[in-house]
């Protein structure tokens, strides 16, 4: 039997920004970013209410079409519960369309915070961390920035083609413990990429040599990533996204050689423009600077624990 949520119960939740990619893992290692999103969500009788602080206010549609009111619905329509009315508030900080997986964010902090709604209404039907992961891939796409915001942390995410006609795409992901030693730093271009531009440059077709350089890069990057810091700089190199994406990112493209040059493991975030840098050691004021005068903004980030909600 349905179940219906009483007006008046609240919950925030708080959900990181995320890079994805981290260079050779295309579609597949993800990374949690100390940078925050945060949905208020307040059960009404009746109605939608939608209140956006922040970046997006004046872009993003405050109505049923809302990413995160469609999440928000969508995780109480898995759970079985009704709800009468809702009042949405978010303060956003992510970036849109920088790299920064703000669509992931959105997706996960409306379904973990209608899955706080239904855990205060009877825990037993409160959804998994595995069906979030699901839920917000499949909603969003994007499973290596969703399963980061997720589980927090990096992430190897991957998916099985579903035996039946019709059934969605099962999506997995597993959480890897960043070695303390990384710091992250994001260089963010004021202008926007579109994900879909970038991945229409992408070739239906590698060779063959390619997909085993990547291969190879991709499980060196988990070992890099968690144990061996130093192996950074080659587990960081790419050959299936990055230089097909190029002419399409000229100012990342030109920032990610330049930090390489300067021994910093610097990737492409997600589809870009951000730009990703990995290192034992602090951004050199001289390259802060430089970045910051190309209208970058510069951002110290830790790595974030998944989703949380209160
Ligand atoms: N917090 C949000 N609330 C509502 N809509 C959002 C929110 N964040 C992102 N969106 C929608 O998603 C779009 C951005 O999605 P897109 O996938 O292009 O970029 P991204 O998620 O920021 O970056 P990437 O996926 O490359 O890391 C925005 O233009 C907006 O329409
Ligand atoms: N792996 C995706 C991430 C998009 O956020 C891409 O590179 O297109």
């Amino acid at each position: 039997m349905t179940q219906t949520l009483p007006a008046g119960l609240t919950v925030t939740a708080r959900v990181p920004a995320s890079t994805a990619n981290i260079g050779p893992g295309f579609d597949t290692l993800g990374l949690a970013l100390g940078y925050f999103d945060e949905i208020t969500v307040t059960t009404t009788e009746a109605g939608l209410t939608v209140r956006v602080e922040g970046e997006g206010a004046d872009d993003v549609p405050c109505g049923p079409s809302h990413l995160v009111v469609r999440a928000i619905e969508r995780g109480l329509e898995v759970a079985g519960v009704w709800v009468g009315g809702l009042d949405v508030y978010c303060r956003n900080v992510i970036p849109h369309s920088r790299g920064l997986g703000s669509s992931a964010s959105a997706a996960v902090g409306g379904l973990a915070a209608a899955n706080g709604l239904v855990s205060k209404l009877d825990p037993a039907l409160a959804l998994s961390q595995a069906q979030l992961v699901q839920l917000s891939s499949e909603f969003e796409g994007h499973p290596d920035n969703a399963s980061a915001s997720v589980l927090g942390g990096a992430v190897v995410s991957w998916y099985e083609e579903p035996s039946e006609t019709g059934e969605p795409r099962q999506f997995f992901a597993t959480r890897l413990e960043v070695h303390p030693d990384i710091r992250i730093v994001a260089l963010v271009p004021a202008e926007h990429s579109s994900t879909a531009l970038t991945r229409s440059l992408l070739p239906e077709l590698v060779p063959h040599a390619d997909a085993a350089f990547n291969v190879s890069r991709a499980a060196l990057a988990v070992v890099a990533l968690t144990e061996r810091p130093e192996l950074l700089m080659a587990a960081t190199e790419d050959r299936l996204h990055q230089s097909q994406r190029a002419a399409a990112l000229p100012l990342t493209t030109r920032w990610v050689a330049l930090l390489r040059e300067h021994g910093i493991a610097a990737v492409v975030s997600g589809a870009g423009p951000t730009v990703l840098a990995l290192a034992k050691q602090p951004l050199p004021d001289e390259l802060r600077l430089a970045a910051e005068a190309e209208g970058m903004v510069v951002l110290d980030l830790e790595v974030a624990d998944g989703v949380q909600v209160h």
